[in-house]
Parts: C-alpha cells; structure tokens; sequence
C-alpha cells in the first residue's frame, strides 16, 4: 500500500461525498487528534430504584459538569470538555452523525478509522456500538449504491479478547489466534476469517453471530456484560470501474474498525467472584495497558509506547496514533454509585483528546502493476551486477576530485595574491597622499605665509603657526585634513586667503607684470626643474585617486584641488563637483549679493552647457595646473611608485584630454566671442584715461591667457593684486563678465 496517485486519485476525490466525509483524498498522510465524544446513558431502573441521582450534566455540547454535593475528590475538575457530549437524551443515531460518522467514513475514501467505547460496565458501550456500527454500515452501502462508477469489494472479520487470548468471532473453532508483525501491515492476526460482504443482510447475520460468540456474563451490575473486547472490522476496497483489468488499474483499501471494549469493573462493586473476578482482572489489566499507552501518547514524548504489554494495544495500535483516523466514545453511568468511575473514563478521554495519529490514504497497486513494477526493479538491479561500477571509473572519478581540488586551490591562491596586490597598491597611494603633502606644502612655502585670516579659527591658526615653527609638517598635514574633517572647509578657503594677502604673492606679481605666462605657470619654488605635460596630467589624476579611495580619506591637496575645481563649475556646467564640494563651497561674500550680477544669458549658458563625462576631468585638469605648478616635487617623487597599474599610459591619457580640450574649446567659443564684444564696448563706454587703456590691454592679455590656460583663478587672482584699487571694482565687472565665475573674482577681491 501506499499513498494515492495516478488516475484513481483524482477520481477518487473528485467522487461526491468523498470530500464532505474527509475533507479530500490527498496523498499526504494527515496529523488527525483522536475525537473524543462523550455519552452520558440514562439512569438504568436498578439506580433509580435505589434513588441515585444523575450527578452529571451536559451544560452545552462540549462540556459535561459534576453536579453534585457529594463529597467527592475536592481538587478533582468539575467540569470537563471534549469535542462532543451527549446527554442521556440523546439517541445513537445523533451520536453517529454529530461525532463519529465522519471519522468512520473515511474509509470509503481509503483512510482507515476507527471508533471504539471505553467506560465502565453497564455504562452503554455495547449498546453505543451496536448502533454505531449498524449506523456506519449503513452509510457505507449507500455511498456504494450512489459510486456505481467504482466497484466496491467488501470484507468483514470479527475477533475477541478474551482473558488475553484471540479468537475468531466467526469460526465455530475456539482455537486462540496467534498474533503476527509485518512490517507493512503492521500486527495482524493470523488466519483470522475475512468474509467477503454480499450485501446489508449478510453484514447483520454476520454481526449476529459475532454477538452470540462473543463471551458475556451476567454480573451485578449488568445483567449481560460483554466479558470480552471485540472488533469488528470492515474492509472497504474500491477500483474505478474503467480501469478494472488495466495496467493502470490501482485499489483504495482501508477498514474501519469498531470496537467494543469490556467494561472496567470493581470487583467489590461487580461483587464478581470466580470466573467473573479472573475474566475482571484481565479485562483490567488491558484497559490499564489502554491507558497507559493513551497517556504516553498524549504527552507527545518519543518515550517508549508500551504498544505489547497487551495483545488489545498490540491490536489496537494503528488505531492509537497510527494510520488511522480514531473516534472514541467515553461512556458513563450518571449514577453517584459510578462517580469514581465516570471520573476514570473522564480522564482516559481528556488524555485521549490529546493524540495525534497520522491517517492517510491507502492504494494499492493491481497485481499487473505490481508485477510490471517488480520487473522494473528486477531488470535494475540485474544490469546493476551485470555492468558494476569498476574501480577504474572510480579512480577516474577521484581523479577528477583531485584536480578540480587542485584547480580550486590555484584559484584561491590568484585570489589572494590579487588581494594582496591590491592592498599593496592601496598602501602605496596612501603612502603618496602622505608623502606629497608636505612636499607640496613646503613647495608652496606655507611656513612664511600670513597667518590664515578668514575663516580660520583662531585655535586653528594656533595651531597651524606652531606646527610649522616646529616643522613637523607631516603631522601637521594629518592633524588637519583627516582627523578635523571639519575644518576642511576653512583650510581651502584660509589657503586661498592666505595667497591673496601673502607678501610672495605681491613679489609675484611684480614678476607677473613682466612676464605674465611665466608667472601664472611656474609658481613653484626656485630651483626645481620644469615638468611635462604628462607628468602634471599624472599629477592631476592622482588626488582623484585619492578621492576615490573613500571620503573618509581627506587630505589638503585633495581639499585644494576641489577649492579650485568649484571656480570652474560655472563655467563648465560639471554637476559632478557639486556634491563633492557642498561642504567646502567659498562662502558667499556679502559684496556678492549687491553685485548687479551677469546678463541673464549668462547664466542660463552656464546651466545650460551639457559636455561629455570628459569634460568634467578636463575642468578638474585645468584648474589644476596652477596647484600642479606648485606641488611638483612632491608628484615627481612619488610618480612612479603608484598608479601606474592604475591607468592607462599617459599619453593615451593626454590624448584624450586633448580631445576633450577641442571640444570643451569649440562649444565655447560663441561665447566666448561674446564675452570678449562685451568687455570692448564696456571698455568704449567707460570714461577711463589713457592709464586705463594700458590696464584693459593687460586684462586682454590675461584674457587670451585664460582661453589658453582654462585656469581664471590665478590669473584673476594675480591680475587684481596687480592692479589700482581704484580700477578693480569696473575690472570686477568686466572679468565677471568673461569669467562667469564670480566667486573666486569676488573672494580675492575682497
Ligand atoms: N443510552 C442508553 N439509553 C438507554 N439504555 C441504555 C443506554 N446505554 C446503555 N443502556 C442500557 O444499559 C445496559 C447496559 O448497557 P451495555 O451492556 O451496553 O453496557 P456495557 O458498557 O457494554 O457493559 P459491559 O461493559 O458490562 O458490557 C443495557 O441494558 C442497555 O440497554
């Protein structure tokens, strides 16, 4: 047997019934608690005879209640719910239909069940089953003459327990039945009769004789009391009608079991002796073996279920969290001479309740299926020993182990040498941060500069001074650019500041004045040789690099680089630098605000430029040559030890900057045009002395200077260190005109 599939299943549960009975045939075995029902009998005329009261209620359909004043247990429970109670008013059938039928039905869908009593003597159990079992017959013939599209074979068999002995309800021969564990049909009993149904009236003949067989002795407090347990089981097999004969062909099979349990008895109370006391301390003995098992079960424990100690849980144990959906009816006597008794029954139910069993469908192949199946498995297992698996196949599957280990292991070892190259290089551009800053601020001669004076704190320039009195400009370096991100800001803009007030500066314009290129090139220290244009491209790629590397890394240079990157945002269109720069962005001076501003198109031609992704290094390189000018050596020194790996050759690097340039130069032009129309007319326009003429040839010099260098900054920056105060407001104008940029302008200027 096994769970159901193919063709027979979706017959199966497409069948009408099958769904309402069971919710559905699936092939998955289900986790079912046992269903616990309570059947309260009424007061029989011996107990009414001797005025017991009914000590018992149904208070609703779950819960049955103690009602009596009797001084019973103090700390036992009063009230008790199961998933049904019946009182006495209550008839069979409305037992069979409100809480057994749909566990009992299942068998017509090929789940087993079962349903058994369980109660003291003369509590109802016979009397229980006999129409349980009548009830759920009958049901099972309907369903059967209502799927005529599935042929139905029924079979009954019938034993007892008697003083722990088996025998077969429907053979005239007492011979005790021995017991018998298969490992897939569990324990059965050996040649036990199995009668094939023909029909109702053949079923009720049979359970006839079942009940004459079966042992019943007259005792105290039942006249016939059932001395023995008994099942009656019903085999329900079923084929769909159109595949009967066929390959295909597979057979629902299942049973559903009734069994009447005998009755536990006091021996005071049964006043039984003899034969009664032996048959009374077996029947204990068994319902004590019921017991126990039912309370292990209930605790879910995988402690041992002491499913042998009798042979009726030996039986039984498909029923008892097995594969088999189980109803259990408790029966109980109202009578308060029966109040310790109901009590025991009570409590067996509430550990009942707890039992989990795990029913599923049962199907069964046709005996050609089966056979086709075997020799299936046979013809596997013969070319298995034909052709086995030889020791050469397995070396050369080791082998192969082998190398994709050694593959895998060369693999991991390329994997750390890359990461170790990498953090080589990562070492290396560090170490080149570090090392071109002080160079580059030695270059600068910071160390004889003005003290920063705007936007430096005062700590700051503490600081700042003693560090370089101390000439300790590395630490100098860290202190400020990594460790106080915060002053970021105010190092670019004090630097700035402090070239526009420095007496080097002033000593440089002078030169400026007789050669203007010269000056706004080489602003490096005396002595240091001239560098290619490739290797201030190299220069200028590096704090990228830097950049790159994660914000977290900030140095001077870098912050430097940016502070003059921003004076050429308006002019470029970059959004790039725009979030780099948010923190380190000059500060808008409050001449700005009252300055009458550019043109409208001005602006407008600003935003509205759009250049290629190289356009933004192109702007980063121009702004850049002037810094460059001045870090040289310390680029120079640390040139080769890192970023080589890092780009592609420098010429290509050049070349395409070139091109870049080209591009960046063409789109400007118009405007540029433009801007240079506006500074003749507004030079025409201005009332200016012939000294004036000279200045604006100047500032024409320096224009054309801008056009070929791309870096306003310092060419601004020097021009108005050089110029009258006087002039420097309308040159203001002009060069903001050209320029676009206005803060640089506005920040040195102020
Ligand atoms: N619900 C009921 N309504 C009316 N009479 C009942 C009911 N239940 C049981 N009786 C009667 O009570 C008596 C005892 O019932 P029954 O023999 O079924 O008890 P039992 O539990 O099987 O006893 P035992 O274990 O000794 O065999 C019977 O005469 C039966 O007719």
């Amino acid at each position: 047997m096994g769970a159901i599939g193919g063709n027979d299943s979706v017959q199966w549960d497409n069948m009408n019934g099958a769904e309402a009975v069971n919710g559905g045939g699936s092939g998955a075995g289900r986790l079912d608690r046992i269903q616990v029902l309570v059947r309260v009998r009424p007061l029989s005329d011996k107990e009414i005879a001797r005025g017991e009261p009914a000590e018992w209620e149904c208070i609703n359909d779950t819960t049955i209640m103690f009602r009596s004043t009797f001084p019973d247990r103090p700390t036992a429970p009063t009230a008790y719910t199961f998933d049904r109670v019946f009182h006495s008013e209550c008839n069979t059938k409305e037992v069979y239909e409100e809480g057994v039928k749909e566990v009992a039905l299942s068998v017509v869908s090929g789940i087993n069940s079962s349903v058994f009593a369980y109660g003291q003597t003369s509590s109802g159990k016979t009397y229980t089953m006999t129409g349980v079992t009548e009830c759920t017959v009958a049901d099972i013939y309907d369903y059967i003459n209502k799927h005529e599209e599935r042929a139905f074979v029924l079979k009954f068999s019938a034993i007892e327990i008697y003083n722990e002995v088996v025998r077969d309800l429907l053979s005239a021969d007492n011979t005790p039945l021995r017991l018998w564990d298969d490992a897939e049909k569990g324990t059965y009993v050996e040649n036990l009769t199995e009668v094939i149904l023909r029909d109702w009236n053949h079923l009720k003949g049979l359970t006839s004789v079942c009940e004459a067989q079966r042992r019943t002795g007259e005792t105290f407090l039942n006249e016939k009391s059932s001395r023995s347990h008994q099942i009656l089981k019903l085999t329900v097999e079923s084929s769909a009608r159109e595949f009967l004969g066929k390959d295909k062909s597979t057979t629902l099979m299942a049973s559903v079991s009734f069994i009447d349990l005998a009755g536990s008895e006091r021996a005071s109370q049964a006043m039984s002796a003899g034969t009664r006391l032996k048959e009374g301390c077996h029947i204990n003995k068994s319902l004590l073996s019921l017991g126990t098992v039912i309370r292990k079960l209930s605790m879910g424990s995988n402690a041992h279920i002491p499913y042998r100690d009798s042979k009726l849980t030996r039986i039984l144990q498909p029923s008892l969290g097995g594969n088999a959906r189980t109803a259990i009816i408790c029966t109980l006597s109202p009578a308060t001479s029966h109040i310790e008794q109901s009590r025991n029954t009570l409590f067996f139910g509430s550990c009942a309740k707890d039992v989990a069993t795990n029913a599923q469908v049962n199907v069964v192949m046709s005996d050609k299926t089966l056979v086709k199946q075997l020799q299936k498995e046979v013809a596997r297992l013969e070319s298995e020993l034909r052709h086995p698996v030889s020791s050469s196949s397995l070396e050369a599957q080791v082998k192969e182990k082998d190398n994709q280990i050694r593959k895998m292991e060369k693999e991991i070892k390329e994997l750390k040498s890359q990461r170790d190259l990498a953090e080589s290089r990562l070492q290396n551009l560090l170490q080149v941060v570090g090392d071109r800053e002080p160079k580059h601020q030695v270059s600068g001669k910071r160390s004889v500069r003005s003290p920063p004076s705007v936007g430096m704190p005062p700590s700051m320039s503490r600081d700042d001074s003693s560090q370089i009195s101390h000439d300790d400009s590395d630490n100098y370096k860290e202190v400020r650019c990594i460790e106080t991100s915060g002053t970021e800001g105010n190092e670019c803009l004090s630097l700035s500041a402090g070239e526009s007030t420095s007496p080097r500066h002033s000593n440089r314009n002078s030169s400026m004045r007789g050669n203007d290129l010269n000056a706004s090139v080489n602003s490096r220290p005396l002595g240091e040789t001239p560098i290619t244009l490739e290797q201030h491209l190299e220069n200028i790629r590096r704090p990228f690099i830097t950049k790159d590397l994660g914000s977290s890394i900030r140095n001077p240079l870098s912050c430097r680089v940016i502070g003059r990157s921003r004076s050429c945002r308006s002019l470029t269109g970059s959004t790039l630098l725009d979030d780099l720069e948010m923190e380190d962005c000059t500060p808008v001076n409050r001449s700005l605000v009252i300055f009458p501003g550019r043109p409208e198109e001005y602006h407008r031609r600003g935003s509205a430029l759009n250049y290629e992704a190289g356009s933004e290094t192109l702007s980063r390189a121009g702004s850049q040559l002037s810094e460059m000018s001045t870090s040289k050596g310390a680029t120079k020194t640390n040139s080769s030890a890192a970023g080589d790996a890092e780009f592609t050759g420098i010429g290509e690097f050049v070349a395409e900057l070139k091109e870049m340039a080209q591009v960046h130069y063409k789109k400007q032009l118009g405007d540029q045009v433009r801007n240079y129309l506006y500074l003749i007319l507004g030079t025409i326009l201005c009332p200016s002395p012939c000294s004036y003429f000279n200045e604006f040839t100047r500032m024409t010099f320096w224009y054309y200077l801008y056009l070929i260098l791309g870096d306003h900054n310092s060419i601004t920056f020097w021009y108005f260190n050089a110029l009258p105060l006087e002039f420097t407001r309308i040159y203001l104008n002009y060069l903001y005109l050209i320029l676009g940029d206005h803060n640089s302008i506005t920040f040195w200027y102020f």
